[in-house]
């Protein structure tokens, strides 16, 4: 089958299967094909729903292609549907047709968009609804006429794309939105078909504008692989499930193929079909039956299949599975820590987790799963990484709105928004730019007279701002990370760890806003992966171990809370078992899922795990926990049960 899809010519082909049966594969192989035959790699495009998917997809394509085609395996471009979209909008043509720049707002700097909005007056709450109620709109692609023009969220619409305008910024649901208007436009004409051949893998994950942008990118193919159980639900998402189901059936003469089976150890098969057959799955995408994967003969001493182990508490655990990892990897001639990897449910335990891998020794990496930029900017002592971000940012890009925008919010409690709409008001009056309308109010010597109200303060922030920027502006790499506060900021290390000391500010920037925005993995076989499950998509690892695997971590506690509807439980209970089954699917020889039975109810209240009862222990508090209900689901397919003392003393390990 792989072989057909691979020679397959035709303009539309869609792949569906099981977990694990080989729907990247056959992607890899069309594009491996495809450059055998001479197209040119710069032609193609695979869409993926991450950085870890992307970088999974194009060492795969190495493996793939013949040593006299290694640099093509580099030139194909494999992204994310985002950065297509934003690609497409880089342009002199398209910044003249959409009268925006495609400058994507990360979370934090999302934050200060939000404050800004808060000066229309409306409650916080409601104001949040609006917003989520229009970027549905935005990413399930409905057309603007219908968002309701002259409603309250019509006009925050209105607004919220003022002050994005003017600050030269942009929502990461609208690009692809406003990326597939402009491939449809004639201004759009030369970027429409830029790509020969397009690739989706997931297709389910993405929106509907972002699947709409990749159709218009495709010249002569598009393919698009997926699996509606394998939905990822993360937040900010929209995925467009209906979009993959349906793709055959709203085009004409789309190919489908429909792959059998799966590969991967039987019992990973077997208790991902069993999570793929309940209640609110779609039981025709079960594989079935298993072809085992043949393990490196360096491995062979260690254990297969499915492994499920209780210990007493989080320490416990945490003590004896690093433990066990340990005596697991060293007992491997050739070790390769990154083949390892370890899934948490939240970011505190990511970080747990992390520290003490280290401190048992490991190399450890936790990008993607320990967070972004905290901290509250109305205090800048509590968000020291978004100051240094910051301040590496106006270094990068003195010019960047965005950048002056947090600059001017810092150690202030409603962020200075105020002074900003001043600002704003301020440049559309004066017709000059918000930079000019700011360099101008910094630099004016003005008396008791403001032109707008508190321009005074945002004429000390800039001031400040570029005493800075001149002050630092030539320095580079360490030197550079030290200007800005970067040094020790747990947020910026994986930065710090792939840095050759040279880099510029542009660079730097660059590298950080991939760390926070869309992470990736440092390229190193000896550095142990901690993940989340959503951030699993795309990639696969010989040994997978969920730590935390109780009910409140998987699924999470809203899958159970009582105060909200049988539906809506129902959903989060879903979209949570989804995630579960394909990320648990992604181990290749060894799944190991480890809980705990009780917490001490601080820690259970505060990490939302889902307590049973309380009880009283040596004066203390205890939360007695459950494992995940996804054991229990899985009926047959679950393994029983061992327990991880009894486990240690096997290996003589305590
Ligand atoms: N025809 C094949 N023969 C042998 N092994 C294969 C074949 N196709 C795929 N595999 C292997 O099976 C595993 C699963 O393949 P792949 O990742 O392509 O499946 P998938 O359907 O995309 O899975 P996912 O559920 O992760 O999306 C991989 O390790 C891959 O190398």
């Amino acid at each position: 089958m792989i072989d057909t899809i691979a020679a397959f010519d035709g303009r539309l082909a869609k792949i569906e299967g099981a977990a694990r049966s080989g729907k990247t594969q056959a992607l890899v192989a069309r594009c491996a094909k495809l450059i055998e035959n001479g197209e040119a790699p710069e032609s193609i495009l695979v869409a993926v729903t991450n950085a870890f998917a992307a970088q999974a997809f194009r060492k795969r394509l190495r493996r793939a292609l013949p040593a006299n085609k290694a640099a093509a395996a580099e030139a194909v471009r494999i992204c994310c549907a985002l950065d297509a979209a934003v690609e497409v909008l880089d342009t002199p043509a398209a910044r003249e047709a959409t009268g925006r720049e495609p400058r994507i707002l990360s979370e934090a700097e999302y934050n200060f968009f939000l404050e800004d909005l808060k000066t229309t007056g409306e409650q916080p709450r409601k104001l949040r609804s609006m917003l989520s109620f229009l970027e549905r709109k935005m990413a399930n692609y409905e057309s603007r006429e219908e968002w309701g023009a002259g409603t309250a969220a019509g006009n925050l619409h209105a607004f919220a794309t003022r002050v994005l305008k003017l600050r030269g910024a942009m929502l990461p649901v609208e690009a692809p939105m406003l990326a597939a208007d402009f491939l449809k436009s004639d201004a759009g004409e030369a970027a429409r078909g830029r790509f020969s051949h397009v690739l989706c893998d997931d297709f389910q994950n993405f929106s509907h504008s972002e699947q709409t942008c990749l159709c218009l990118l495709a010249d002569k193919q598009i393919m698009v692989a997926g699996n509606p159980n394998q939905m990822m639900s993360k937040r900010g998402n929209h995925p467009y499930v209906e979009g993959f189901l349906k793709f055959d059936a709203v085009r004409r003469d789309v190919e489908v193929f429909h792959l059998e089976g799966a590969f991967g150890n039987p019992q990973v098969i077997a208790l991902a079909d069993a999570l793929g057959s309940q209640d609110g799955m779609d039981g025709a995408y079960v594989a079935g039956t298993a072809a085992d994967i043949e393990r490196d003969p360096a491995a062979a001493a260690l254990p297969v299949g499915v492994q499920s182990i209780k210990w007493n508490t989080p320490e416990d655990e945490l003590n004896g599975l690093t433990k066990y990892l340990r005596h697991l990897l060293s007992s491997q001639e050739d070790v390769r820590e990154a083949h390892t990897c370890i899934v948490v449910a939240n970011r505190r335990w990511a970080v747990m987790v992390e520290r003490l891998l280290r401190r048992r020794g490991f190399n450890v990496s936790a990008a993607g799963a320990a967070g972004t930029l905290a901290g509250d900017p109305r205090d800048s002592s509590r968000s020291r990484a978004l100051v240094a971000y910051t301040k590496l940012n106006l270094l990068a890009n003195p010019r960047d709105m965005v950048a002056w925008r947090s600059w001017c919010g810092f150690d202030n409690a409603l962020t200075n928004s105020d002074a900003w709409m001043g600002l704003q008001d301020f440049a559309e009056a004066e017709n000059i730019t918000l930079y000019q309308a700011l360099e101008q109010v910094g630099n004016a010597g003005f008396g008791a007279k403001e032109p707008f109200l508190r321009a005074r303060t945002l004429a000390e922030k800039w001031r400040a701002g570029q005493e800075f920027i001149t002050k630092n502006s030539t320095r580079r790499g360490f030197g550079l990370m030290k200007a800005i506060g970067a040094e020790g900021i747990s947020e910026f290390e994986a930065v710090a760890a792939d840095m050759m000391g040279d880099e510029t500010a542009a660079r730097l920037f660059e590298m950080e806003r991939a760390v926070i925005m869309d992470p990736a993995w440092i390229d190193d076989p000896h550095v142990l992966h901690v993940s989340t499950l959503q951030n699993l998509c795309g990639t696969e690892y010989d040994n997978i171990f969920v730590v935390g695997c109780i009910d409140g971590f998987f699924p999470i506690r809203n899958a159970f809370e009582v105060i909200s509807t049988d539906g809506e439980r129902n959903r989060v209970m879903d979209a949570e078992r989804r995630d579960f089954m394909s990320g648990v699917a992604k181990a290749k020889h060894l799944l190991v899922l480890s809980h705990f039975s009780k917490s001490e109810l601080e820690l259970a209240e505060r990490t939302k795990m889902q307590v049973v009862r309380v009880k009283s222990e040596n004066g203390k508090r205890m939360a007695i926990v459950r494992p995940s209900a996804f054991l229990s689901e899985a009926g047959d397919a679950a393994p029983t049960t061992i327990g991880g003392q009894a486990l240690l003393s096997e290996y003589g390990l305590n």
